[in-house]
């Protein structure tokens, strides 16, 4: 199900274009107050743009008549999971099905089966107000894969989330939107790396760049994306409880969400400001200690972000002094096992 979507919302100063083919997952990135939700609210049909179309899968949405949110086929999911209070787990993911005029034996059978999707079975007999906000969200999900929709709308599904809890949720996600036509709302460069297969960025209720997410983060030309961009990461195979790369850098960490196969395909990701820089490597503590050389030193925000080839780390300016840091300098990054995220790829 493709979609085609441009709109201009006069009174927000919003005027987007943008496509999502088949099967494709995009992330709409940006500052806050860029439009991003405003996008979403025109593709779920709960906003009138004042120009433009919505088409999906060939079918006019924003004809002489607007075609209803209920009446689209698209799921939106918002921070907060809006589960219906008195209705059981399952009796919220069987509601779509229902509705839509299947059996109620059929239905629940089917609501079941989504809850087990997302990790969620064992929850189907409690009411929203049993459940904590990972797993309400969980149910969530489940909800809107029951309803079968041409497109999912998912408006920071992660936001209100602990951060404990955010991981292994996108992990649900990822494996969940794979073959599904997504727009994806975040401000989470983690989300767009391991959700989205293209990103769009918006400033000020503009698109300013787009494409392919590694291509846009690699090589950003927007401010926002340059920002969101400097994450660390770095590709490999999990054995041994590290992230293996073929250059032969490996970076321990824990894996969220499922369990990895030594072998398996996987990334590691970590903060700059999660990374210290050391002189002379240091000895037995727990970290990964990855041997660079500074390439560029560049102001962040009252510390300097210290780049070594693809990788990076913020010090205190008084920490670059000390270590005399300057281009050309080996250097040890330390990053603590606890401080690295590791994905299935
Ligand atoms: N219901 C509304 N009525 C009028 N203006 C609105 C409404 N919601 C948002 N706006 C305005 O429209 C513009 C775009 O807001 P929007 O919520 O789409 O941005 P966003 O990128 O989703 O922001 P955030 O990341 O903070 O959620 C902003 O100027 C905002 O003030």
């Amino acid at each position: 199900m493709t979609l085609e979507l441009a709109a201009t919302v006069t009174d927000r100063d919003v005027e987007v274009a943008l496509e999502v083919a088949d099967g494709e997952t995009v992330a709409l990135l940006g500052p806050n107050g860029t439009g991003k939700s405003t996008v979403l609210a025109v593709a779920a049909g709960l906003l009138r743009p004042d120009r433009g179309r919505v088409v999906l899968d060939g079918e006019e949405l924003t004809g002489r008549r607007l075609v209803p949110p209920h009446a689209r086929r698209t799921a939106l999911l918002a921070q907060d999971p809006l589960l219906f209070p008195h209705l059981t787990a399952l009796e919220n993911v069987a509601f779509g099905p229902r509705s839509a005029g299947v059996r109620r034996r059929a239905a629940r059978d089917r609501a079941r089966g989504w809850l087990a999707e997302v990790g969620a079975d064992d929850l189907a007999g409690r009411r929203p107000g049993r459940l904590s906000g990972g797993q309400a969200q969980r149910v969530a999900i489940a909800r809107a894969l029951a309803a079968d929709p041409r497109l999912l709308l998912l408006d920071e599904p992660m936001a209100a989330l602990d951060v404990a809890v955010a991981p292994a949720l996108r992990q649900t996600l990822k494996r969940v939107l794979e073959g599904r036509t997504t727009l994806l709302v975040t401000h989470d460069v983690l989300d767009a790396l391991l959700l989205a297969d293209r990103v769009v960025v918006l400033d000020r209720g503009r698109v300013v760049e787009h494409g392919p997410t590694a291509e846009v983060l690699a090589r950003p030309r927007s401010a926002f994306a340059a920002r969101v961009a400097g994450l660390n990461m770095v590709r490999g195979r999990w054995s041994a409880g590290a992230v293996r790369a073929d250059d032969g850098r490996a970076v321990a960490g824990s894996p969220s969400g499922p369990a990895l196969r030594e072998g398996d395909a996987a990334v590691a990701v970590f903060r700059p400001r999660a990374v210290s820089v050391f002189r002379h490597a240091p000895g037995g503590s727990p970290r990964t200690a990855l041997d660079v050389v500074v390439t560029d030193l560049e102001p962040h925000g009252d510390q300097v972000r210290v780049r070594a080839g693809d990788l990076a780390a913020d010090v205190t300016v008084h920490a670059a002094a000390e270590l005399d840091l300057a281009p050309g300098v080996p250097v040890t990054f330390a990053v603590k096992a606890t401080e690295v995220d590791v994905y299935a790829q």
